[in-house]
């Protein structure tokens, strides 16, 4: 296990003229995860995900809970958990006046490495940046610049690397090129825990994942796992009476939910289900005007646990 996290918690306290207010931004969150896998903290924006990844990075200090991250003591052994890890925040670090090269190598040297220059080298060949290595930040591209920041995260070989949504922000070429390049950073046995608000990326990059709400998690398991558990298909209808028409299929569904003027019905198996809906809903007179059925999504395992989808949460899913 490379982090091992019982009952976290963090709690802030912001006081202005208005008066004090207080965010319990992380309620209790434990966490287990695999060297070698890619883990991630999925919720929508304002969940806790930020709080909960610069608290296991010894950035800020919990105010409960117990962790051991690559092989320490959280709480004890600070200095010491920061040598094992990388730490990419949101918002990059990467300078704009500095080459990347400089910024890599600066990188290095202040974690004592023997041969800092042949370090960043190493680096920047492995994430394609050679090229453009020597150019002040200001003049890469949105997707370079993200490049430029997991480079300074790893300089040091970790064998753990934090990455704080790392595609926000990216068009979807660059996405797909980043989604590469971690899968090849477990291929070569770094551990990875990232957290996202993409649906699709916890779904198509992570092993496993949490889903966080209000800072608590809502749900855990391997992607697969987490949409078996919510059910087989997802059928979705936009029916005259949304109400009524969930009374009627009550009888075919695992579960059903009314979304304004849309009827979602969990069911096993949609392609043989879906006639005796279609019979039913005629039966009792009920107007359909359009009808999809889908294989269920993590965003149906969230609406399942939370009540909400994580669109109506505020993320972009
Ligand atoms: N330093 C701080 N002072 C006060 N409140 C904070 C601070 N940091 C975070 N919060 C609050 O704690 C809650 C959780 O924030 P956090 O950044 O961990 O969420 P998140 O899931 O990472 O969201 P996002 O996807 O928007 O980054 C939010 O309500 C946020 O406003």
């Amino acid at each position: 296990m490379i982090i091992e996290a019982h009952g976290l918690r963090k709690t802030f306290t912001t006081r202005s003229r208005k008066g004090t207010q207080t965010v319990e931004a992380v309620r209790g969150v434990d966490l287990e995860v695999e060297k070698g896998e890619i883990f991630g903290v999925l919720g929508p924006n304002g969940a806790g995900k930020t709080t909960t990844i610069r608290m296991l990075a010894t950035l800020i200090t919990p105010d409960a809970g117990t962790a051991t991250v690559a092989g320490h003591d959280l709480l004890k052994e600070p200095a010491a958990v920061r040598t094992k890890l990388g730490y990419v925040s949101q918002a990059g670090g990467v300078e704009d006046t500095t080459s990347a090269r400089a910024q890599i190598m600066m990188a290095a040297k202040i974690h004592a490495m023997a041969d800092p220059k042949r370090a960043a080298a190493e680096v920047l060949e492995r994430f394609d940046l050679t090229e453009m290595a020597d150019r002040p930040g200001r003049t890469l591209s949105g997707g370079q610049k993200r490049r430029v920041a997991i480079a300074l995260g790893l300089v040091h070989n970790p064998p753990l690397l934090f990455l704080d949504e790392p595609t926000t922000g990216l068009d979807p070429q660059n996405r797909a090129n980043l989604w590469d390049r971690i899968r090849q950073l477990r291929e070569s046995g770094t551990s990875v825990l990232l957290s996202t608000h993409y649906l699709d990326e916890a779904d198509a990059l992570c092993d496993r994942l949490v889903i966080v709400d209000h800072g608590q998690i809502v749900a855990e398991g391997t992607p697969g796992d987490l949409k078996r558990e919510v059910s087989g298909d997802v059928i979705t209808l936009r029916v005259d009476d949304p109400e009524r028409a969930a009374d009627t299929l009550k009888p075919y569904a695992r579960e059903t939910r009314v979304d304004e003027d849309l009827l979602r019905v969990y069911v096993d198996d949609g392609e043989h289900t879906l006639p005796a809906l279609l019979r039913a809903l005629e039966e009792q007179g009920l107007g359909l005007s359009s009808i999809a059925l889908d294989r269920s999504t993590l965003d149906d395992v969230f609406l399942a646990k939370t009540g909400r989808t994580l669109r109506d949460a505020g993320a972009a899913a």
